[in-house]
């Protein structure tokens, strides 16, 4: 069995590469090895590797620099899945895809369910959404897509270890505590991931389209902040803001190019139900990852 993996540098990419080992031959190809910004190579590396699956952990994750060039971002977000979604239907792959919270609006009381509308409200999300339905819309293809939210992991770059860096730099530190969700590390993502493929391999696959997969429970980004730096406190770290200093300002205090969702709560109970699986509390993850940035 081999497995493709795109965008093996990023967060997602990384962890998948490592926690993939030894379940198959792993072709791990960062953004030089398989560019999803030109489609024609991108199709030139599926015939070269031929994977049993595809698992694209690719994207153009940039925010607020989607709103200045959203082409770019619909090409790698929208129409390269699309591109993969074809070969795979074409040569009987597997194809595994990530997309975010970011396709709504933030406006539902509670969590959302996989059958609740997307209205997203900046370019990334909406070039993220476009590649759900492209994914979607091409016929007699098993595709796998999981929603997942607020990423974290020790490689790469992240808000956890943006606000470890400016605990240790800056004298004062605002965060708005009015956007809601679940941090979510890499290698939860990773570990479902691969239960998804070893349960496909054993004949008992959960069925195929759309999972929203976050970590449990849920918090703001300034109780986030507060709580990475109470466990870097906590393994000896020296920082310039202690926890109880970080600010709580409101999202309109803090203007960005993109619109963020003030609710990112995925519910999660269709992943658990068909993967068997329960997923841990938040404050897990964050815990090993600081940890793993200590060691
Ligand atoms: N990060 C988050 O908070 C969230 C992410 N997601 C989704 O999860 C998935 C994984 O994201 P994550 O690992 O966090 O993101 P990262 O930004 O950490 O990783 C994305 C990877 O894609 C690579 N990439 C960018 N452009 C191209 C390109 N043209 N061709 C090939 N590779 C490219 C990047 O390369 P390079 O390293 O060179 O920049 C990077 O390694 C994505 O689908 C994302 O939309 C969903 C919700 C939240
Ligand atoms: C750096 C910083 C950010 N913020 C705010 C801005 C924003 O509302 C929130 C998070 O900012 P970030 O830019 O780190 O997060 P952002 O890049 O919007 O994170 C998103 O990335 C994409 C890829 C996703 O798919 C989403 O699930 C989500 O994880 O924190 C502060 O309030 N103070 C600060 O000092
Ligand atoms: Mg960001």
């Amino acid at each position: 069995m081999k497995i493709l993996i795109t965008g093996a540098n990023g967060q997602v990419g990384q962890a998948l590469t490592q926690r993939l080992t030894g379940s198959g031959e792993i072709v791990a190809l960062d953004r030089h090895s398989a560019d999803l910004s030109q489609p024609e190579h991108l199709r030139a590396v599926l015939d070269a590797n031929s994977p049993d699956w595809i698992i694209n952990a690719a994207a153009y994750t940039a925010v607020d620099k989607a709103e200045s060039e959203p082409e770019l971002a619909f090409t790698i977000n929208a129409q390269a899945p699309k591109m993969l979604a074809e070969w795979a239907a074409a040569h009987g792959a597997k194809l595994v895809h990530y997309s975010t919270d970011y396709v709504f609006d933030g406006t539902k009381v509670g969590a959302y369910v996989e059958s609740d509308a997307p209205a997203p409200l900046n370019a990334y999300g909406a070039s993220k959404l476009t590649g759900e339905q492209a994914i979607a819309a091409v016929a007699g293809v098993q595709t796998w897509v999981f929603r997942t939210t607020w990423v974290f992991a020790a490689h790469g770059n992240n808000f956890l270890k943006t606000m470890l860096k400016l605990a240790q730099t800056r004298e004062s530190l605002s965060v708005v505590n009015d956007q809601f969700g679940a941090p979510t590390s890499a290698d939860l993502i990773a570990d479902v991931t691969a239960t998804l493929i070893d349960k496909v391999q054993g004949g008992l696959g959960p069925t195929t389209g759309l999972y929203h997969l976050a970590a449990a429970g849920e918090t703001h980004w300034q109780a986030y902040a507060q709580h990475v730096l109470r466990c870097a406190q906590a393994r000896g770290e020296v920082l310039n803001i202690a926890p109880e200093q970080v600010a709580g300002i409101p999202a309109r205090d803090y203007p960005t190019p993109a619109a963020r969702p003030a609710n990112s709560r995925l519910d999660t109970t269709k992943l658990e139900r068909e993967f068997d699986m329960a997923l841990p509390d938040w404050r897990v993850g964050v815990e090993t990852v600081v940890n793993q940035l200590k060691a």
